[in-house]
């Protein structure tokens, strides 16, 4: 009989036996994603191109076994060391953390594997704090040292050891957010408004959207609801001169193109040609006509020059580790470094920099990060803040609460998965005298 467990994302969805060709299939997954020498999902894609006969559902049990895995891997390695092989991670994850029972594995497993999986069950390893909260030992420390304390840290470790809901933004230009969680309704999708963001719908389970009418025709884009309260800390208005810094994909350019009603001047910049391609169809579907992209050198580009001193706002949504987003993208905490994040935060302090020189007098400036850091977080702003005495902070909760958005943030915006379900985000905003 089907048993659903709704309680904890990482358990299975359905009791099911698994055959030795599906098990095989996962290790063979997992094998090619592990090295993590690129994106998980990157990997994974790859993998179902090569293995384009696997059907539907077997490729949804793929996909979780492997996001399972680098979930919990610090306790997974834990518990299978020392030889943590692909394999036998896959085993203890399935036991251990999906709640699988060896006679639904009967199939998949040798003998040998079925006796080592049955000693699993009553291993208990020591685990340091670290390896709880499922967070690499140097992000730790630097958690620690920024002063969040053992408790707060372990709360934020599990909160992302879990799938994030999937969070949409209403497209304002185009319709309500009532009528698009009617729409959703009608189509048999549950939805509800999300708490913060007065123009985001949180979905229940992960249905597949993009054939629907309201998607295609531009009415609703996929948003966690922390980006969208960047924007809202942006807030730019209609008419006015906008430059989203760092736009990729511009999931953030089509939320501040909407919030100026279509009116004025967004400048979408990036340096990657693919993103900015990326861009276009959504673009194109938003039924925005005021964005400009351009594709930069670099974030001291000629074109930088020339508009120096003239915007009103301008977002810098900067390249980070996306450590904040680890529900998503668990596989960065095992492929970000330290020395990973040194480089970072040289190309965030200089196109900040950058992006600051084009901020005219008055005018408003919002850095931000999916990052928990503080190294990318307020150690580059209080760098900035020191070398720029034009400059300064303006406060966060109360720029919100403009926004009809209660939040109590403080000066500095600091999302925080566990407290706020959405991916971990860092924002000032700043003004320039
Ligand atoms: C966090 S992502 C932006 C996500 C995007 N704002 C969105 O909402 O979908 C950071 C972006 O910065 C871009 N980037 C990296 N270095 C840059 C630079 N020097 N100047 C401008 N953009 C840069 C990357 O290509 C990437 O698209």
């Amino acid at each position: 009989m089907a048993r659903r467990s709704w309680n904890d994302p990482n358990l299975k969805e359905f009791t099911m036996a698994i055959s030795h060709s599906l098990f095989q299939h996962a290790v063979d997954a997992l094998r090619r994603v592990l090295p993590c020498d690129k994106p998980a999902d990157a990997a994974l894609s790859a993998f179902f191109r090569d293995n384009h006969k696997l059907g539907q559902q077997d490729r949804h049990f793929i996909a979780e076994s492997v996001f399972a895995v680098l979930r919990r891997h610090a306790l997974l390695t834990a518990l299978t060391a020392p030889q943590s092989t692909p394999k036998r991670l896959l085993i203890a994850s399935l036991v251990r953390v999906r709640g699988h029972n060896l006679r639904e594995l009967s199939d998949a497993l040798t003998e040998a594997d079925r006796k080592w999986a049955g000693e699993l069950k009553a291993l208990e390893p020591e685990l340091s704090l670290a390896q709880r909260a499922e967070l690499p030992d140097w992000v730790v420390e630097a958690l620690q040292a920024g002063g969040m304390d053992d408790d707060t840290l372990l709360t934020l470790g599990r909160a992302m050891q879990h799938p994030a809901p999937l969070d949409l933004r209403v497209n304002t230009l185009k319709t309500r957010r009532e009528d698009a969680l009617a729409a959703l309704q009608a189509a048999g999708i549950s939805a509800e408004a999300t708490p913060l963001s007065p123009f985001g719908l949180r979905v229940k389970g992960k249905p597949a959207l993009t054939k629907m009418p309201l998607f295609t025709s531009g009415q609703i884009e996929v948003q966690d609801e922390g980006s969208q309260l960047l924007g809202l800390l942006l807030a730019p208005r209609r008419g006015e001169m906008v430059v989203d810094f760092c736009a990729g994909a511009g999931g953030k350019t089509l939320l501040l193109g909407a919030m100026m009603a279509s009116t004025g001047r967004l400048y979408a910049f990036d340096i990657s040609e693919k993103r900015l391609a990326n861009l276009k169809p959504r673009l194109a579907r938003s039924g925005l006509s005021n964005v400009h992209p351009q594709l930069l050198a670099s974030e001291n580009d000629s074109r930088i020059k020339r508009l120096a001193g003239k915007i009103d706002r301008v977002l810098v949504d900067a390249p980070c580790s996306g450590l904040g987003t680890l529900r998503r993208n668990p596989d960065l905490k095992l492929r970000q470094s330290p020395d990973s994040v040194a480089q970072l935060n040289a190309t965030q302090a200089s196109i900040l920099n950058a992006a600051a020189s084009l901020v005219k007098p008055g005018g408003r400036l919002v850095y931000a990060t999916c990052s928990l850091l503080p190294a990318e977080n307020d150690a580059i702003v209080d760098a900035f803040l020191a070398s720029h005495p034009e400059f300064s902070l303006l406060n966060a909760e109360a720029l919100l609460a403009e926004q009809r958005v209660q939040l109590a943030t403080g000066e500095r915006l600091r999302l925080n998965p566990a407290r706020d379900n959405t991916d971990g985000f860092f924002a000032v905003a700043l003004t320039r005298a």
